[in-house]
């Protein structure tokens, strides 16, 4: 037996013993699951035998809500129990088949001889409990692994550095407790894990990439110094991959601390959080709070009006080009989105602070408490040093007061009388209830006719203000979107608020004009609903969370400096890790060019800020990175990992007819060559509908995804350019790579974005006209051009 065969087999006797004993830990728990499940039945079913239910007197009442207690912290000790042996189990299942990825022998400096370190996705220690048969790749042990090659290695525990020397690096592939490949780093040329990884099919879920991360990701992974760490990579380079194995790690190091609710993820759209939703529990780890940006602010503001979405106003960007007000908007877009934006608000703010906030009369039946301009009054009497939102709520206290004299008075009136004639049985039963609750009434005392009538039309007058004190106590008198329109109602008043202080976009009159309109439509265009959330907040004090510990945000080259500083904000006590390519901004703010993180990172201090590039490009083949780094500036920096495949394809068709023909046939060939997830990817939601309707007859398994689309599924799809973003699918091709589509150089990095989206293949269709100028001469040459001819008979 040679040395290689003696390893193998040595290594398999190990995995059979620990795959044995993890069967035997999966047993055990079975067993005392079964047991704690029970004991659950047991309890709920028991719960009112074992409970001595008696309200005859207060310490009755006292002993009977204590033993209701320890009933219920009984059961709920018991549910806790079972959740976690119901995690541990899934996570044994999970060990039972693949026990572990990675092996190193570790000599610490000043020991004798190495120690054999297994990793895998979870810890587990040998039937004694003495010694782990498995470390958690999150262990700090384990950090040796990813960050360094045989020779001296050094990792940081919380008691300080240990020194020492790597004397083995293994990798392992293990598949229903047998190896199926095993090789030494040192040895093999290249990474064989990674390839044999990357060569594989995407999935409709992104993957945990825990055997394979590599050391500048390990450095985004297990990243604690910094407030705000920024992590801008190329296309592909595992940003999304780092950050959600980031979470695992955070989960594993403040275990006890931390939770999975304390941590956020902000992605682009809910298509992408379908598709990331399974790497925690695959590492066995509970799922971090998932949302987009504009599922706040429908959440905040979509009930007052109708609500734009980033993706219409892109569509809105990338389709109306030739319709009036198209320039006008297009600059009201990205003004809006900017720092001068954000300061002329700040300007208007300390305006609102002396003079301008409009209020709404509170009225009662028709007439009026307090008018608006008497609120405004009193408002502005109060000393101008306190902040607005504390001022507004002395307002509300002043008319709290104002209304309770409102109320007295309206006991004697008329209407009174008959709302109290009018109350029906149920009403007054309850009102006499709740009388005696707050009075010490009897029986004898409601016989009392006046006295009854009188506490009678109390309780109605309450009743009836009920609403106008729930509107006073939100702050409800003053208005906030007339506050918000006021700003652009007369194009001079900014000028005026702006002071030459900050700029104002040239066509600021016809962008306030357009304003208008939709506002008085009942329309927030998307670019104004962050601003209009931010002036909110600001006037009526920010509501925050604090109990969120980490943010993260993914493609946060789109996100606007206001959303920056609205996330702040709102998470006051957060950390934030923010995951963006430049080169994929694909927004209409950002068209002008972008000024990179820099709205983000004013918000923090250098000293806890960190910025981590990553280079490396994992996701396409070498072929596809060369082709596709060469559509960006700078993208002769981008690396491609090492994995051959075929060169990127040019077709060009003669008409449309030619072009649906042609992409047919493609997916015919790509179905054939066994690709699971083939998208045809159009710049616009329109074009996507041409498309799925002229492809849809020769490909009956072809599906549409448009913006209301939730989940990621493998198979074909027609998907406009923005949705694309972040997932990646196995072949790409791209509908329509002409210059009519591709040219304006806001364009580029919506192009860039779509063919960084291919895996394996990448195909580029025009049916008339010039190739878009991004694909210079150089990256034709990277390609094969196909005829119609060649492209036909290479597909069927
Ligand atoms: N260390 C790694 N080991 C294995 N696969 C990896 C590794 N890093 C990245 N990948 C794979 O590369 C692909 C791209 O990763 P990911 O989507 O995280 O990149 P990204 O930088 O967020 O991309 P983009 O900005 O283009 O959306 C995924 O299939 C991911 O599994």
């Amino acid at each position: 037996m040679n040395q290689t065969n003696q390893n193998w087999s040595l290594e398999q006797q190990r995995v059979d013993e620990v795959v044995s004993e993890i069967s035997r830990r999966i047993h055990l728990l079975e067993q005392e699951t079964l047991d704690t499940k029970s004991e659950m039945i047991d309890i709920r079913k028991n719960f009112w035998d074992d409970v001595t239910v008696n309200f005859d007197d207060a310490a009755e009442r006292a002993e009977t809500f204590a033993s209701l207690k320890q009933q219920a912290e009984l059961l709920s000790e018991r549910e806790r129990t079972h959740r976690q042996a119901a995690l541990q189990l899934r996570t044994l299942n999970k060990l039972q088949h693949s026990p572990y990825f990675g092996r190193i022998d570790y000599a610490e400096e000043g020991e004798q001889s190495a120690e054999a370190i297994y990793l895998g996705i979870s810890s587990l220690r040998d039937g004694s409990d003495e010694n782990y048969l498995i470390y958690d790749w999150r262990a700090p042990v384990s950090s040796l692994y990813y960050d360094y090659p045989p020779g001296p290695a050094q990792y940081e525990t919380p008691m300080g550095t240990i020194q020492g020397e790597l004397q083995l690096k293994r990798q392992y592939m293990i598949r229903e407790g047998v190896i199926l490949s095993l090789f030494d780093t040192g040895v093999t040329i290249g990474d064989e894990l990674l390839q044999a990884v990357l060569g594989g099919q995407s999935d409709a879920q992104m993957k945990s990439i825990v055997a394979t991360i590599q050391r500048e990701q390990n450095r985004i992974i297990r990243n604690e110094r910094s407030r705000l760490l920024v992590v801008q990579g190329a296309a592909g380079s595992g940003k999304t991959s780092a950050a959600l194995q980031r979470v695992a790690y955070l989960l594993y190091r403040y275990r006890g601390v931390l939770t999975a609710d304390q941590i956020v993820l902000f992605s682009p759209n809910p298509m992408f959080n379908s598709y990331v939703a399974t790497v925690l529990p695959e590492l066995g780890e509970e799922n971090m709070q998932q949302t987009t940006f504009q599922d706040y602010l429908v959440y905040r503001i979509g009930k007052a009006f109708k609500l734009e979405g980033p993706y219409a106003q892109l569509e809105y960007a990338l389709t109306n080009a030739d319709e009036p007000g198209y320039k006008a908007r297009m600059e009201g877009i990205r003004y809006k989105a900017s720092m001068n934006y954000a300061q002329l608000m700040e300007r208007y703010l300390v305006y609102l602070g002396e003079q301008g906030l409009i209020f709404r009369s509170l009225l009662f039946r028709g007439e009026s408490v307090v008018d608006a301009d008497t609120l405004k009054a009193y408002f502005y009497s109060l000393d101008h040093s306190i902040a607005i939102p504390n001022r507004l709520r002395l307002v509300a206290e002043w008319l709290l007061e104002k209304l309770k004299e409102r109320e007295q008075a309206a006991c004697s009136e008329a209407w009174v009388e008959k709302e109290v004639e009018l109350l029906d049985k149920e009403t007054y039963l309850k009102a006499f209830q709740s009388l005696k609750r707050q009075k010490g009434f009897t029986e004898e005392s409601f016989n009392d006719y006046d006295r009854e009538h009188r506490f009678l039309a109390k309780y109605v007058v309450a009743e009836k203000f009920k609403p106008l004190r729930s509107r006073i106590k939100k702050l409800g008198f003053i208005d906030l979107k007339a506050i918000y329109r006021q700003l652009f109602t007369d194009p001079a008043f900014a000028v005026s608020i702006a002071n030459g202080g900050c700029k104002l976009p040239a066509a600021w009159p016809e962008i306030c004009a357009g304003m208008v309109n939709r506002l008085d439509g009942g329309e927030m265009a998307y670019e104004d609903a962050t601003p209009f959330l931010y002036l909110v907040e600001r006037i009526r004090g920010f509501q925050t969370n604090t109990s969120v510990r980490h943010l993260l945000i993914d493609e946060a080259q789109d996100y606007t400096a206001f959303q920056f500083v609205f996330l702040k904000r709102m998470f006051p006590r957060s950390r934030v890790t923010a995951l963006g390519d430049l080169n994929q901004s694909i927004n209409a703010h950002t068209s002008g060019g972008s000024d990179g993180f820099a709205a983000l990172t004013e918000l923090f201090e250098p000293e806890e800020t960190e910025t981590i590039m990553l280079m490396r490009s994992y996701r396409s083949t070498r072929q596809i990175v060369e082709f596709t780094s060469r559509l960006i500036e700078g993208g002769d920096k981008i690396e491609p990992f090492n994995r051959d495949g075929l060169e990127p394809t040019l077709t060009s068709a003669a008409g449309e007819t030619e072009l649906h023909r042609l992409v047919s046939c493609r997916i015919e060939a790509l179905l054939s060559a066994g690709h699971g997830t083939i998208a045809v990817i159009c710049k616009t939601v329109s074009q996507s509908r041409i498309a799925y309707e002229a492809l849809g007859k020769a490909v009956p398994e072809l599906r549409l995804l448009e913006k209301e689309t939730e989940s990621f599924e493998p198979g074909v799809i027609v998907i406009p350019s923005y949705l694309a973003k972040g997932v990646e699918f196995d072949a790409v091709i791209v509908y329509d790579a002409s210059s009519s589509e591709y040219s304006r150089e806001s364009e580029r990095r919506l192009f860039y974005t779509v063919c960084t989206r291919a895996m394996h293949e990448l195909h580029l269709y025009a049916a008339e006209g010039e190739w878009s100028p991004f694909i210079t001469d150089e990256a034709k040459r990277l390609c094969a051009l196909e005829s119609q001819k060649t492209a036909t008979v290479n597909s069927v």
